[in-house]
């Protein structure tokens, strides 16, 4: 089963005068586990992709679906959770780190986890373990404040793939970053990434952060035209087992 299925996605704002259409008739899968780098100019339509595939952008065509549940077909389809399927399928990471300044980084990570009903001790497990993935065992009672901008958005990956989502979505998450910090970071997010056969889609403007992707979308005035990579003609040359 696919990750992400997208057929026909076309989302455009506005009407009359003012129409844009932001993204035009986007077809293609993303398999759980890969890595799909979306670079292209600003104003190209990639966060609109982004938070079209996330539950939170309406298409205004086509279909989604997320994990094999269908979620968009002209329109969201009615009677849909969005907020819960957003929860329990998917994974956001930003540019700015969006943490929760009065809870310490442990607490911010275990706020995702107990949102979806874990019990506070395991909790407490899953997400220290996630800090330890995520060389960050000696961050654990810092508040965001007192954080590096590289611990800060290792603390916001570790929020994201808390419930081990089928699909994490990332806008620009190593802008803010220099670019050691920034390539330690997509690393960290990639390995994570696979162990946990999460889907990544990742917004970057940085050709150099594409590195070890299974494919790049490159988006031009809303239309996609996605390359395989090395690592993704591997990837690709395996059967999908469905
Ligand atoms: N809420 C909105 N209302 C109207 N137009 C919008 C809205 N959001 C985006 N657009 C337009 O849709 C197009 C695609 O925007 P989008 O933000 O998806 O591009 P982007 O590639 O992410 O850009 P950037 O790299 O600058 O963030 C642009 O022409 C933008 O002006």
């Amino acid at each position: 089963m696919y990750a992400v299925e997208v057929e026909q996605l076309t989302k455009r704002y506005g009407k009359g005068d003012t129409l844009v259409t932001a993204i035009a008739d986007a077809t293609f899968q993303v398999r759980p586990g890969e890595l799909v780098a979306i670079l292209g100019p600003s104003g190209s339509g990639k966060t609109t992709l982004l938070t079209s595939i996330g539950l939170i952008n309406e298409p205004t065509h086509g279909k989604v679906v997320i994990d094999g549940e269908k979620v968009a077909d002209e329109g969201w389809l009615p009677g849909l959770d969005l907020k819960k399927l957003r929860r329990e399928k998917l994974g956001f990471i930003f540019q700015a780190h969006n943490l929760i300044p009065f809870l310490t980084a442990l607490e911010n990570v275990m706020i995702a986890l107990e949102i979806n009903d874990l019990p506070r001790k395991e909790a407490k497990a899953r997400a220290i373990e996630l800090f330890h993935a995520l060389n960050l065992g000696h961050r654990l009672n810092s508040y965001p404040m007192s954080l590096s901008g590289g611990e800060a958005q290792r603390v916001a990956i570790a929020r994201a793939m808390a419930n081990k989502p089928k699909v994490i979505l990332a806008d620009e998450p190593t802008a803010a970053l220099d670019t050691e910090n920034g390539k330690n970071v997509m690393t960290l997010l990639k390995k994570l990434a696979v162990e946990n056969q999460s889907a990544i889609l990742v917004v970057t403007h940085d050709h150099r952060m594409v590195e070890g992707f299974d494919r790049i979308f490159h988006v031009s005035d809303g239309r996609i035209a996605a390359r395989l990579t090395a690592r993704g003609s591997e990837l690709f040359s395996t059967p999908t087992g469905d």
